[in-house]
């Protein structure tokens, strides 16, 4: 069955403030398939607190927490985030921190009576490839990396990755049963930000992104655009005229 394009669209509530967050899932509910929280309100907010504040206005929860340390710290935050319910859709950890922690996570995850999906974040969107190369001494092309990254989250159990809608492609043929959730994702009417691996929204559903994931040019998009149910509307209008024509 096919997914409406509006479905796949996450927005990324990054903001300190709980009321703004819950007021902007109330206001795009039905417009987007989800809500995405991450480091910033979480931190702010206290996580149970935000998972139960966005479900309470009928929002599915993207947990973007990025877990990334020893393998048993991990497994005990899947536990506890397990206990949230099935309010929390998805959970995110980052890859680099290797097999065994990606092993113990999913371990974890299963001996839990509720488990959202699990996303490996593999190289984050805003690093390019200089970076990569540079400071990080990464010796691979970035999609080649990303790939890596990928098999090893698939090898592992997860449920699907976060990559840059530019790897698309070279996941889905290396991997194509994983789940991939993009970010990076700029209409051509909003500035790329500290985005580096960025493409508007429709040309990453092209390339076979599962879901989008959408901030600032939603959450604080351009006077000219409008309010965030404007961005929005547009973005999926977007989608759906890119749709028809395929
Ligand atoms: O590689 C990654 C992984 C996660 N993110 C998160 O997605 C959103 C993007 O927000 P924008 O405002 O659309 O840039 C943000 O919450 C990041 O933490 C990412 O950008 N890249």
């Amino acid at each position: 069955m096919q997914v409406p394009p509006h479905e796949r669209i996450l927005v990324a509530l990054d903001t300190p403030e709980l009321d703004r967050a819950v007021a902007l899932a109330a206001q795009l509910r039905g417009q987007v398939g989800g809500f995405k929280v991450g480091l910033e309100l979480c931190t702010a907010a206290g996580t149970p607190q935000v998972v139960q504040a966005i479900a309470a206005v009928g929002g599915s929860v993207f947990l973007d927490l990025k877990l990334h340390d020893i393998p048993n710290t991990v497994a005990g935050a899947v536990r506890a985030v397990c206990v949230l319910g099935p309010a929390v859709r998805m959970l995110t950890l980052h890859c680099t921190g290797g097999s065994a922690m990606l092993r113990a996570a999913v371990a974890a995850a299963q001996s839990m009576p509720y488990r959202p999906l699990l996303l490996g974040v593999t190289v984050l969107t805003s690093l390019d490839a200089a970076a990569l190369a540079g400071e990080l001494q990464v010796r691979q092309e970035v999609a080649e990396y990303v790939v890596h990254l990928a098999r090893m989250a698939r090898d592992c159990g997860l449920d699907g990755v976060v990559a840059s809608p530019h790897e698309v492609g070279a996941i889905r043929a290396a991997c194509p049963d994983v789940r991939i959730v993009t970010p990076g994702i700029r209409p051509l009417w909003a500035g790329e930000g500290d985005q580096r691996r960025v493409m508007p929204p429709a040309a990453a559903l092209r390339a076979g992104a599962d879901y989008l994931v959408i901030g600032r040019p939603i959450t604080n998009p351009p006077a000219a655009i409008g309010d965030p149910a404007a961005a929005a509307a547009r973005i999926v209008a977007e989608l759906e005229q890119d749709h028809r024509t395929l």
